[in-house]
Order: C-alpha cells, then sequence, then structure tokens
C-alpha cells in the first residue's frame, strides 16, 4: 500500500516521510485509526506510548484489537496489528504513562512531531508543555460524539494547548447535591461523592449529609432544623461524625448505612420545611419495607441494560459495598479507592445508590448503562469521527513535514453543515497568546543540582532568592499536574521547607515555573540532575545570570484581528474529559491551582474569538459531507 504513495506525493515529502520519527501518544479510538494511516502512508519510525490495556468496551471502534487482545497492553497490540500493514515499520510500543519520568526532554528532542491522540485535559497539557519545552511541532486532536478537532501546535508561531482558558466545566450548588436533587444527575454525583466518602480520598468539599447552611433555609421556617443541638449532636438520633468514620465503626453495615443515608438523613431533611413548600418532598425508605421486596435480582446481558427496582438497587447496594470494604481493606491503613467507570463494583455501587437516592425524591430512575454515560461524563465515542480526525491529522502532518506549517489550520468536525454544506471547518491557526502562562516570552535559565540533596529551602534561599534576584517566589513543577512546592503565601508550604526536590518528582529533566508576582518576574528553571558538582558546590546555575532580573510591567493589548466577535465552533466547548466540578473556575485555575489576578483570565477570554475563512481558495483541504 506504501508503495501506491510513490508519485502521489512529492519526492522531498515522500523522503521526509520515511526520515521523520513520530510520537504517538494515546492507542486508543483515534490513536488506532490514526497508527494504521501513518504505516500506510509510509511512516515507518514510530514511538506509541498509552498507559493502558485493552477492555472489552472498546473492540467497538479501535480496530486494532480484538477480543483475544483484551487486558493486553494497548501501545503493544497496537504495534503488533499495524505491523501487518507495513511489515518493515520500526515502531516502538511502551505501555507507560506519558508523566513517566523516562519521557523527559530528551526523549521528546529526538522526534520530528508529536501526535496527540489523548482523552483527557492533564496528559493534553504536559504533551502540549513538553513540545513546547523540546521545540517540536504537536498535532493536537479530539473527538467527543460527532464533533471533532485538530489543530497544530508550534512554538512561537500557533497558540499552545494552553493559551485560552478552557471552556468551564458544568458545575451544580452543593445545596442543590445534598438537600434538592431534581435530575438524575444530581443523585449521580451525589452517589459519586458518597464514593469517595466512604472509600476515597476525603474532601469536605464532596459532604453528602444534609445541607444546614443552605440559602433557601434562611426564613423563618426550618429552625426547627437548624436548632442548636440538631446541628451540633445528631442526625436522626445517630452522632454527626465523618461518614467514612462511621460507616468503618460498623464494619460498612449495608443496613445501618443505607438507613442512616436514606431514612435517617431525608427524615432530617424533612424538617428543614422551607425546602419543601413548593416542591415535592422526599419519602424516606427502610431498608427492610423497600418497594419490590422479593424480586428476584435481575441478571444476564440485560441486567446493565434495564432499569433496577428499588429492592434490586438495595441489594445491588449491599453486595457492591460488601466488595469495595473488601478492596479498600486490601489497601492496608489509611488506603483509598479511586473511582473508575469501568470498575464493576464502583459502578454497580454508584448506580444502586444514585436510583435509591433519586427514588426517594421522585426522579425517574435510570439505567446502569445510562448511569454510566452521566457519571463518566461519556459521550458515546463514534469510530466515524475518530476515522476522519485521525485523516485530518495526517493531512496537516504532511503539511508540517513539507516545511507548510504556515498553511496547517485548525480544523472543526461539526454535527451539522453549515450554510455552505460543510461539516468540516478549517479555520487559521492564531499566533500564541502573548498571556499564555505557559507559552509566552519569558526567562529560562538551567541549574545543575543534585535533586536527591538539594531542598526546597535551599531553592528558594540560595537559588532564586540569592541568585536570581526573586523577592517572594512562587514554585510549580511544569509537570502538567501543576503541583506547587513554594508559595509565597504565608502558611501553605512551609513543611516543605525541607523535603529535598525528588520528593516532588523533581529529577532529570524537570521543569520549575517560578514567578514572584511581586516583582513581575517570571523564570523557568530547568534542572539538569547531576550527582555531584566541582569543589562541593550545592548547584550551579548555568549561563549569564545577570539577565534574569524583574521585567517592566507592560499592558498588552489583545492581537488584533482576533476580536471579530465571531464565535467559535461547538466542538470546543464539548470536550470529552469534562468534569462536574463544585465551584465556577476556569480549567487553568484547576489545573495549577495558582492564584492570579483575575483580569488576566478575563483578557485571555476576549483575546480569542476564532475567524471562519470564508476564502474557498484557502480551504483546499475541505471536504463536503453533505
Ligand atoms: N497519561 C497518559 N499516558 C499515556 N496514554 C494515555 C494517558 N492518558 C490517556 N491515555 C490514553 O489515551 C487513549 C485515549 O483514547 P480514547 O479516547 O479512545 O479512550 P479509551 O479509554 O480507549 O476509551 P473510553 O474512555 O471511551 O473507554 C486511551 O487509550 C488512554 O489509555
Ligand atoms: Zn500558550
Amino acid at each position: 500500500m506504501a508503495a501506491t504513495l510513490n508519485g502521489v506525493l512529492e519526492n522531498n515529502l515522500a523522503e521526509s516521510i520515511i526520515k521523520s520519527r513520530l510520537l504517538m501518544v494515546g492507542a486508543g479510538g483515534i490513536g488506532c485509526e490514526l497508527l494504521k494511516n501513518l504505516v500506510l502512508s509510509g511512516f515507518s519510525n514510530i514511538e506509541v506510548i498509552d498507559l493502558d490495556t485493552i477492555d472489552v468496551s472498546n473492540l467497538n471502534r479501535q480496530f486494532l484489537f480484538r477480543k483475544e487482545h483484551v487486558g493486553k497492553s494497548k501501545a503493544q497490540v497496537a504495534k503488533e496489528s499495524a505491523l501487518k500493514f507495513k511489515a518493515d515499520a520500526n515502531i516502538v510500543a511502551h505501555h507507560e504513562s506519558i508523566f513517566s519520568p523516562e519521557f523527559g526532554l530528551d526523549f521528546f528532542k529526538q522526534f520530528t512531531l508529536v501526535l496527540n491522540a489523548l482523552d483527557n485535559r492533564a496528559a493534553r497539557n504536559h504533551v502540549n508543555r513538553m513540545c513546547l519545552a523540546a521545540d517540536i511541532p504537536l498535532v493536537e486532536s479530539g473527538t467527543a460524539g460527532y464533533l471533532g478537532q485538530v489543530t497544530v501546535i508550534k512554538k512561537k508561531l500557533t497558540e499552545c494547548y494552553e493559551c485560552q482558558p478552557k471552556p468551564t466545566q458544568k458545575t451544580f450548588p452543593g445545596c442543590t447535591i445534598r438537600n434538592t436533587p431534581s435530575e438524575p444527575v444530581h443523585c449521580v454525583v451525589w452517589a459519586k461523592h458518597l464514593f469517595n466518602q466512604l472509600f476515597g480520598e476525603d474532601d469536605p468539599d464532596q459532604d453528602v449529609s444534609p445541607d444546614t447552611e443552605d440559602p433557601e433555609l434562611a426564613a423563618e421556617a426550618g429552625q426547627a432544623a437548624l436548632s442548636t443541638e440538631a446541628k451540633k449532636d445528631t442526625i436522626g438520633g445517630i452522632e454527626r461524625k465523618s461518614t467514612r468514620s462511621w460507616a468503618m465503626e460498623t464494619g460498612y453495615d449495608a443496613e445501618k448505612l443505607f438507613n442512616k443515608l436514606f431514612r435517617d438523613d431525608i427524615k432530617y431533611l424533612l424538617s428543614m420545611e422551607n425546602l419543601w413548600k413548593k416542591r415535592r418532598a422526599p419519602q424516606p425508605l427502610d431498608f427492610q419495607e423497600l418497594p419490590g421486596k422479593g424480586e428476584a435480582m435481575c441478571t444476564g446481558v440485560m441486567r446493565d441494560q434495564r432499569v433496577w427496582s428499588v429492592q434490586e438497587c438495595a441489594d445491588i447496594f449491599a453486595q457492591s459495598l460488601a466488595a469495595l470494604k473488601q478492596d479498600l481493606y486490601s489497601k492496608g491503613d489509611g488506603g483509598t479507592l479511586v473511582w473508575d467507570k469501568d470498575d464493576h463494583n464502583g459502578m454497580d455501587f454508584v448506580c444502586s445508590v444514585a436510583n435509591i437516592r433519586a427514588h426517594i425524591f421522585g426522579i425517574t430512575l435510570k439505567s446502569k448503562f445510562d448511569i454510566k454515560s452521566i457519571a463518566g461524563n461519556i459521550i458515546p465515542a463514534i469510530a466515524t469521527t475518530n476515522a476522519i480526525i485521525a485523516g485530518l491529522i495526517v493531512m496537516e502532518t504532511l503539511k508540517i513535514l513539507s516545511g507548510n506549517i504556515s498553511k496547517c489550520k485548525q480544523v472543526y468536525l461539526n454535527r451539522i453543515p453549515n450554510d455552505r454544506k460543510r461539516l468540516l471547518l478549517p479555520c487559521a491557526l492564531d499566533p500564541p497568546n502573548p498571556k499564555c502562562y505557559v507559552c509566552s516570552e519569558k526567562h529560562e535559565c538551567t541549574v545543575m543540582l543534585n535533586t536527591q540533596k538539594v531542598t526546597v529551602r535551599v531553592l528558594q534561599d540560595k537559588i532564586l532568592k540569592g541568585h536570581l534576584n526573586m523577592i517572594a517566589p512562587d514554585v510549580e513543577i511544569d509537570d502538567g499536574k501543576g503541583t506547587i512546592i513554594l508559595s509565597s503565601e504565608e502558611g501553605e508550604t512551609e513543611e516543605n521547607y525541607d523535603k529535598v526536590l525528588s520528593v516532588f518528582a523533581v529529577g532529570q529533566s524537570s521543569r520549575l515555573k517560578c514567578d514572584d508576582f511581586l516583582q513581575n518576574y517570571s523564570l523557568t528553571i530547568n534542572i539538569v540532575h547531576v550527582e555531584k558538582l566541582e569543589e562541593e558546590k550545592e548547584f550551579e546555575v548555568v549561563g549569564d545570570i545577570s539577565q534574569f532580573h524583574p521585567t517592566e510591567t507592560t499592558t498588552e493589548s489583545p492581537v488584533e484581528g482576533h476580536t471579530n466577535g465571531a464565535s467559535k465552533s461547538k466542538a470546543t466547548e464539548e470536550e470529552d474529559d469534562l468534569l462536574i466540578v463544585e465551584d465556577q473556575v476556569t480549567p487553568d485555575l484547576v489545573s495549577t491551582g495558582r492564584k492570579r489576578p483575575a483580569e488576566d483570565q478575563q483578557d485571555a477570554l476576549l483575546i480569542k474569538r476564532k475567524k471562519q475563512e470564508s476564502n474557498t481558495e484557502d480551504n483546499e483541504d475541505v471536504i463536503e459531507i453533505s
């Protein structure tokens, strides 16, 4: 097949294809299509990274995988299947996370370009930053149902993945979740919170008990419920303590837990009379007196497709609770479970709990299948969408390889054809956002040190303050997760002072983003880990340190030509990795946890206004699908 490309592509391009080294991150829906396209287009040197193993649910669209591959490494099987198309291709498979330290800057630098086929923001942020640091072009992509998007990212030339704040994520007020749910999704969120309260990391924002601070309780009615005694001591006669410790004391007894959550807490809610003046009041449930009592449990293939009775939900609640308790105890003291939509017990638990709560509040019950898609925010993956996007990735790749990166486009695949009967909408790539926290021009320096010996205190006092002219530095690891190891805010990171950098996984090729907001001074430190330095030095700053100093404050105006008000494609608004969060925060802040002036965020939002091209001559790669 590849041979047929001879004569189709220009000689130079054909040669570049053979010589190029590609890194493909993710071997799922888009990745499988893409790897097949790449080998069939003649690419020979490809490394594939995917942390996951093959699940049965992948088989309907990830065509490099077959039933017999279930449980095996996606990267490895993708490689083996792709080799069947082109036996002499040199494909290296890594069954690893892209966050793994072995994929540092030096690893990235060996590639001609990087192709993302990922499904989450943290990993995309990470690859974005690594490609910027290594100065390697990145083709970024994503699909959600019928929608898809491909874009090209190149340092100093285009926007990076983080130049614009991502759409805010869907939120629900805490009191709706805890007191007055009215939709299935509210019950699902509550069930996920309950899972975390019982088995996961303790998060005070995920309280599942009745919320006595509900603004609707401000009026005179319901005050009984708010009496100091009720607030302080008991809910329905049960002492108020953390759900987790109470559950542990009962040995995760299903009946006790059920009656606390679905009978006593609901009775307590009922005592907040104000809440029920204009809405249907919830009906408490007793474990021994359930509707559908005595019904056999549904098993077999239809188990997940049909709606369970309340009795079935209670039985499945008890079963999954017992299984999760075992999982938790097997982790030892202090161990926690992480909820995963693909974990059978975790999903059974959330589904049964959500439905019991839905029944109590008179909300429609849902099948496990439906709840899985609500709980995992799953928009069904569509094989053809992935195939179209994978094709577009190759087209953009070819433009980059032929030296025409300026001709690259950001292409949206929409669900409904536009006025010109087009489903694919190419847009010009925007230049970098000068205010982007990730890719804007800033100081960089290299510091050689032993990460197992140098502490955060030494970093702060001797390196940043002593050598690099900072006054009140904040330091964040540029790891895609935005781990902050040093904060200028009092009381935030003092416990880190005496820890060595390696404790925070700072190692060879780590990058530290250092900011001194007092001075409008930012600096990225590239760490080079060395066991020992000459003359027993603790660290060495490479380069001319006189250039590292605060800059004058500048007020930058939005990039011209990007404020025409045309709205962005819907594709960007419907990311596949949406999460339900409690507060309206911009994803940028979610990912970094960093405090930044609010106006920066506002400005960034204003800058981006996609201009859809109307000039047909420029749209040579538009495909019309009516
Ligand atoms: N940090 C990471 N490092 C390496 N691979 C990753 C990382 N994060 C996600 N991936 C991989 O990216 C791929 C994305 O593919 P896709 O969106 O089709 O997801 P999926 O897990 O296969 O399907 P679904 O989520 O619908 O079950 C997955 O195979 C996933 O394992
Ligand atoms: Zn950027």
